[in-house]
């Protein structure tokens, strides 16, 4: 089975949410207290998507707020440089910062991000700041749910919700979730749960849907989560299980499973962004969700044997011949 969107946009993809600063540690397999060096590379979940997507084909854009220094210069012309259109990406005039994750890796099993979130620009964007004309340009409205976690970027992505199904824009929601934003478990799942019943796809880790849920982690079950969004007016869900891989449910009770391909990790972050990428170029170009799926893997599969998030996302042909590779 295949998803339809509606062709007739300038945009396949138009993403909402952070761009930052990732600072990747250079020495391996060992604790950040001892890590002394960092390379720099831009950062973010949604504009990750937007890096992965665009290196893939699609024609992506961006709606955020960075910051009016160094570091937003260095994001904007790295994401314009990769073909985003980043002309509504606002510069904040008081003085924020960019967000910055710096990651550890311990071992390639063991690795963890330390984020530096306050006062960041992407949370100060303001729903003035969302544009109806540019959000219905695009087919696919991507949504990270990290962007709820605090006003007024929470009301500019409630804003850009209600603007794409207006405009029949597919709305995509990434869980996204990062603790070090959020104040408690109980409004991550109040905002996660509104926004998630908005939304025509659900994408998220099984650990991501229990929290939207508020239930305790490893309590969730697949099928309670789709019937309950499928309810609503999401009509294909996606839960990802790590190494384990990932499902994908429709609304018309098909159920996909997605392996995932074997490789030299070098660390496991960046994962789900290169997932979500590729899932989404696969979708968008109309190969069907079996495939979707493999094309989310494969890239994933990629990303976790290379140094970043953003820069290491692969290209169509390097995604094809992994699962050539692979049938
Ligand atoms: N160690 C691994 N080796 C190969 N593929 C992997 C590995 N870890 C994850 N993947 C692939 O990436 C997909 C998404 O991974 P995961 O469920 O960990 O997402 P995530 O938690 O959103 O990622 P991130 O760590 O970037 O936040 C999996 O479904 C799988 O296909
Ligand atoms: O999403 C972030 O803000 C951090 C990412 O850029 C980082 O590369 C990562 O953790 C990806 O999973």
């Amino acid at each position: 089975m295949s998803y339809e969107f509606n062709n007739n946009r300038e945009y396949d993809i138009i993403a909402i949410g952070r761009a930052c600063i990732d600072l990747n540690a250079t020495e391996y397999n060992r604790p950040m207290e001892e890590t002394m060096t960092f390379s720099k590379y831009v950062g973010g979940s949604p504009a990750n998507i937007a890096i992965g997507s665009s290196k893939l084909g699609l024609k992506a854009g961006f709606i955020g707020k960075i910051p009016d220094d160094q570091h937003g210069n260095f994001i904007k012309k790295y994401m314009s440089d990769t073909g985003i259109d980043t002309s509504n990406m606002v510069v904040d005039t008081e003085g924020r910062k960019a967000g910055l994750t710096f990651t550890e890796i311990k071992s390639p099993e063991e690795c963890s991000i330390l984020m530096y979130r306050e006062e960041v620009a992407d949370l100060y964007l303001h729903q003035d700041e969302v544009h109806e004309d540019y959000i219905k340009q695009a087919k696919v409205l991507l949504v990270s749910g990290t962007a709820l976690a605090q006003s007024p970027s929470r009301e500019a992505v409630i804003k850009a919700v209600g603007l794409a199904r207006k405009n029949d824009v597919k709305v995509i929601f990434e869980l996204d979730y990062r603790p070090y934003t959020w104040k408690s478990k109980e409004e991550t799942a109040v905002y996660y749960s509104l926004v998630a019943q908005q939304s025509d796809v659900v994408i998220g880790t099984r650990d991501e849907y229990d929290m939207m849920e508020n239930i305790e982690e490893g309590e969730g079950d697949n099928q309670k989560t789709v019937a309950h969004l499928f309810n609503h007016q999401s009509d294909l869900i996606v839960i990802k299980h790590g190494v384990e891989g990932s499902y994908a449910y429709t609304k018309a009770g098909d159920i996909y499973r997605g392996h995932a391909y074997k490789t030299k990790v070098l660390k496991t972050f960046g994962a789900g962004d290169s997932y979500a990428s590729a899932f989404l170029y696969a979708l968008i170009n109309g190969k069907d969700i079996e495939t979707a799926l493999k094309f989310g893997s494969a890239s994933a599969s990629i990303v976790v044997s290379k140094h970043s998030s953003s820069e290491a996302m692969p290209t169509v042909e390097e995604i094809e011949e992994l699962i050539a590779v692979n049938a």
